[in-house]
């Protein structure tokens, strides 16, 4: 053991020497272009082959750097010991990362790349027109050479794609709005953001559980479909067009759509935008994997009554020339009297022409309480591809409400014969799951209490809406309607007195939706 030190001890020996000769025989130059040329002849035997990612490349930051940060933090996150984190913001997700100087191997298609972290103090000397940080940071990527095709075509883009998918989920989603008109921000932004934490799942709305499995599916198929628009030559968008009466769930359907794909909503209010060119710069700016939703758009702008000259209705009117002559829409906006204009065709083009798929992977949802007041360019087959009914309460609807507002499941705390009651009268009562779940919200605490007000108001309603129909028919035959005061008091009476508003409203919703509905159907 002691003649194994002794000699490790020469042979060091021996290297320092050397390498004071080397120092005072050679001058630096001279030792810099000998490394280089060490280097190179290194290279030329070596069968692996290396990349630098740096994070500030010139000046700019890099966004690959930023990219193969994310995209290791998931597989560094089960493997590695002594890792870095960090919390971005406007994100409620931790990122784990590889610390300096470490490394990891990743495979991709078989193959195996070496990802080594590489920090560095950065020289002080070091001019820059910005800031930089005192440590200079990057990625050192190593492959065998013959991989070098195989990796680079295909496996960088995917950590770009892997990578934005990351952040998607780390980071909050954003809801935007054009509120602020055509002025930009300083980035010459036309959208405001804000972050977006609406609750809203498919699990807690209200809906027949067909319909809803039907609407999650088609929305699966639409975000893994990229392969199948690719194929058949078709913009990877999709629209909806969700319409029913106030408060059936049309808003927390798109709340709910949000969340389950994990997109930004940009809100689109079209009565801010002032001409088509506005709306086109509007969609430009919209980021892909969105949603872009025009809420009640048979109030943002006229888009029925092509026949009508100019008939104007809220702040827009409608221009029939234009109509007949171009077979598009002319709607004149907010802002005609200063010559601008927006268009039926204006929007079509937004949610379905050549402008439509700059981007990709954008949904588009309309909603309406007044589908009939649309104009049938709009409606037509292809245009919105699905056309989604929110309507009133159904029992299945219902069931989803009491179970989520007061845990009640069906067949442990909902008797058969209660239940069979609430389906008798749900239906005909017409309520919508908004005033549903008022009722039952006031009295969450007591499952029995609210199960029993709610049957209470709901029988009054179907028995009111049946009578409704009978009234019509005595009134006819001359008869007057004495009970309907009798059947309000009693309703009033079985209505909490703490709030007088929501009664009628809920009152005039009902009427408005079921003439709506006659009219739909
Ligand atoms: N289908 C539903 N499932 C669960 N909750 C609902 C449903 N519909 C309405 N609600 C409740 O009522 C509230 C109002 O609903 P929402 O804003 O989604 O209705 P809407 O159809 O968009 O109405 P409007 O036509 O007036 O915009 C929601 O916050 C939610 O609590
Ligand atoms: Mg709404």
């Amino acid at each position: 053991m002691k003649e194994y030190w002794t000699s490790l001890a020469s042979i060091l020996g021996v290297f320092a020497f050397f390498q004071t000769i080397l120092q005072t025989v050679f001058p630096p130059e001279l030792r810099f272009a000998s490394a280089k040329l060490f280097n190179k002849l290194f290279n030329c035997f070596s069968s692996y082959c290396y990349f630098e990612i740096t994070e500030i490349d010139g000046v700019n930051t890099n966004e690959l750097y930023n990219a193969v940060q994310l995209y290791l933090s998931s597989s560094v996150s089960i493997t590695g010991n002594r890792l870095s984190l960090t919390r971005a913001v406007n994100s409620s997700a931790f990122t784990f990362g590889l610390a300096n100087n470490d490394s990891i191997i990743d495979t991709f298609n078989g193959v195996n790349a070496v990802w080594e972290h590489v920090v560095t103090q950065r020289n002080s000397q070091t001019f820059s027109w910005r800031p930089l940080p005192d440590e200079k940071r990057g990625f050192t990527l190593r492959i065998k050479k013959k991989d070098k095709q195989l990796l680079l075509n295909s496996y960088l883009d995917y950590i770009m794609e892997k990578a934005s998918d990351i952040r998607r989920k780390n980071q909050d989603r954003l809801l935007y709005t054009n509120s602020r008109g055509g002025s930009l921000d300083s980035r010459g932004h036309p959208w405001e953001s804000v972050p977006f934490k609406h609750p809203s799942t498919f699990d807690t709305l209200a809906m027949d559980p067909m319909k809803k499995k039907e609407i999650v599916e088609d929305l699966q198929d639409f975000a893994n479909g990229q392969g199948f628009y690719h194929k058949t030559g078709r913009a990877w968008k999709r629209g909806y067009l969700l319409y029913g009466p106030p408060g059936t769930g049309k808003s927390s359907m798109i709340a709910a759509m949000a969340n389950f794909l994990g997109y930004d909503i940009y809100d689109l209010e079209l009565t801010e935008v002032h001409n088509n060119s506005e709306l086109r710069k509007l969609l430009m700016k919209t980021s892909s994997k969105s949603i872009i939703v025009i809420e009640d758009i048979d109030c943002s702008i006229n888009l029925s009554n092509r026949k009508n000259n100019k008939k104007s209705v809220g702040s827009v009117s409608v221009n029939s020339r234009n109509f007949y002559e171009n077979g598009v829409g002319e709607m004149r906006g907010v802002g005609e009297e200063n010559g601008n204009s927006i268009t039926l065709s204006g929007l079509l083009n937004f949610t379905d022409g050549l402008w439509s798929c700059c981007g990709s992977e954008r949904i588009f949802v309309f909603t309406t309480n007044h589908i009939e007041k649309l104009d049938p360019a709009l409606l037509r087959s292809g245009r919105m591809d699905m056309h989604i009914f929110m309507s009133y309460c159904s029992i299945q609807a219902l069931k989803i409400l009491l179970k989520n507002y007061l845990g009640c499941e069906e067949g442990v705390d909902l008797d058969d014969s209660v239940l069979k009651e609430l389906e008798e009268v749900v239906e005909m009562a017409r309520m919508t799951p908004a005033d549903i779940s008022e009722v039952l919200i006031k009295n969450r605490r007591k499952k029995e209490k609210a199960v029993d007000e709610l049957l209470e108001i709901l029988k009054v309603r179907a028995e009111r809406n049946a009578k409704n129909g009978s009234v019509v028919r005595r009134e006819n035959n001359g008869v007057g309607d004495e009970d309907d005061v009798e059947d309000e008091e009693q309703e009033k009476r079985a209505l909490d007195s703490d709030s007088p508003k929501q009664e009628s409203e809920i009152e005039d919703d009902c009427k408005e939706g079921s003439e709506e509905e006659e009219k739909i159907k």
